[in-house]
């Protein structure tokens, strides 16, 4: 038997147990799309995380509603034949993960089922044709970047960089992360002793106070070149020229440092403004054979090879003649847009992160592609205004899905394929079931891939004929 932190274990047999603070012994037979366990007390669900399908647990109650609660791990009576010893030492504390504690296969097994449910359940498609899910050769050591709160021991007045604990705004103090390329945890550990020795303020959140608040490091997967970059509450940070330099002259790899400023409370990370400080404002990264330029603050998938099996998906999937016209909205820095332009008459990127597309376009020079446009602008009010009519639309937004402008639009200009990649099984299926009434488009294939080993997120791709 695992023992938990707690170490009491005392159970009724009673329905009164069905109260804050009591025990209870559950088998889970199911996940959340947040990646918690499910099981069920005489009728009532019960949600646990750190826990997978197969477990025996007794779970502290610490959310109680009449049907069902939310329940913290005591002890596990019996483990799951999917539950292994995580590869993070502080991985049951740490909220940057959800399922170290869980096999890979199983992890994508689950994911599969996650896309599978969603489309089901939400998107009311019985029978829907989801492929195998996509997975990448490594499932640590694969994000491409990586995003730090700091914060200040209360016990040692050291500065701390990590992730929050689960639930909290506790930070978990890292001096390495083993889903992150391993070449970015020299950084971590030593970056944050030379912002304790020059004295900079870290920033409180609850005050509004102090100056540095998250260390960002991004890294090209294939050219090995890093940037680094601090997020400040205003540029004010005495002798950050000379730190910058020495940190370009201590790590070869490195090839920029920058300041974001975000002086806003809020729990965004990136402020609307980077300015490099030395080196260069981006890096350079190959992606499906072309050439690319990153810079800190602007999208890019964490999981660089699988986004690119999954873009080789798409391109085979589109079975393209060359003669189509093809908007990419939600394009980002152009990462789809390009290799899918050098494939057809015409492409047309939209994004609202001005940007992003500023370097979306230098990205398209640098590959000598020009047959490519982009426009700045959120897609629900570009896309009904443009002129000229798609043969294929690509979707690519953030988890809350397209806007329902978006969908109404498109039902108007009706190009005869849509693909919508997707970060939120849910709101893929809510979507797909707008576009799929009335029969005016079919689903023909999703492919789930795993851009997120270790975590409960899962990416889709769905393909749609008109
Ligand atoms: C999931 S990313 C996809 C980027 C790109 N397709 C890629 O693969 O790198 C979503 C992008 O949509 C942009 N975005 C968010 N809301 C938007 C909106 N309403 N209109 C246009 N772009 C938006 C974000 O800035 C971000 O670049």
């Amino acid at each position: 038997m695992i023992q938990n932190s707690e170490s009491k274990t005392e159970y009724s047999k009673s329905d009164d147990i069905w109260q804050q603070g009591n025990l209870v012994e559950i088998d889970i037979d199911d996940l959340t799309d947040s990646g918690d366990g499910v099981g069920r007390w005489r009728e009532r669900v019960v949600f646990v995380p750190d826990t997978v399908v197969g477990d025996r647990i007794s779970v502290r109650l610490v959310r109680v509603k009449p049907e069902y609660a939310h329940g913290k791990l005591h002890q596990i009576i019996e483990p799951s034949a999917h539950r292994i010893r995580p590869s993070c030492i502080v991985a049951d504390k740490c909220g940057g993960c959800q399922w170290q504690h869980i096999d890979y296969q199983y992890q994508l097994e689950a994911k599969q089922n996650q896309v599978i449910q969603a489309l089901q359940r939400i998107g009311g498609i019985d029978n829907p044709p989801v492929d195998r899910i996509l997975a990448g050769d490594s499932d640590l050591g694969y994000r491409n970047k990586a995003t730090y709160p700091l914060a200040i021991s209360s016990a040692t007045g050291q500065v701390q960089a990590g992730y929050y604990q689960k639930g909290s705004h506790q930070l978990i103090n890292l001096s390495q992360c083993p889903t992150q390329d391993a070449r970015l945890n020299p950084l971590l550990a030593e970056v944050k002793r030379d912002i304790q020795q020059r004295g900079w303020q870290i920033y409180d959140e609850s005050r509004h106070k102090g100056q540095i608040r998250h260390l960002a490091l991004r890294i090209g997967r294939r050219t090995g070149e890093m940037l680094l970059t601090l997020v400040v509450k205003d540029w004010k940070l005495p002798g950050m020229k000379a730190q910058a330099e020495e940190w370009l002259k201590r790590y070869p790899e490195l090839v920029g440092v920058s300041l974001n400023r975000n002086g806003d409370r809020t729990n965004a990370i990136f402020g609307d403004e980077t300015r490099c400080i030395v080196g260069k404002p981006y890096l350079r990264e190959v992606f499906a054979d072309l050439e690319y330029q990153i810079r800190p603050d602007t999208f890019f998938q964490v999981y660089t090879e699988t986004a690119e099996a999954l873009l080789q998906v798409i391109e085979s999937e589109l079975h393209l003649q060359g003669d189509e016209v093809l908007f990419d909205a939600y394009c980002g820095i152009g990462t789809m847009t390009l290799p899918l332009a050098k494939r057809v008459r015409e492409a047309i990127g939209l994004e609202v992160q001005s940007e992003a597309v500023e370097q979306a376009k230098t990205n398209a020079e640098l590959n000598g592609i020009n047959n490519v446009t982009f426009q700045v602008g959120e897609v629900e009010k570009l896309l009904p205004q443009l002129d000229v009519k798609p043969d294929i639309v690509l979707l690519d937004p953030p988890r809350k899905g397209c806007d329902r402008a978006v969908i109404d639009t498109l039902l108007q200009i009706q190009p005869q394929r849509i693909v919508y990649v997707s970060c939120k099984p849910a709101t893929l299926a809510r979507d797909l079931k707008l576009l799929c009434q009335n029969s005016e488009y079919r689903l023909t294939k999703v492919q789930p891939a795993d851009f997120f080993p270790q975590t409960a997120h899962v990416e889709a791709a769905a393909f749609l004929v008109r």
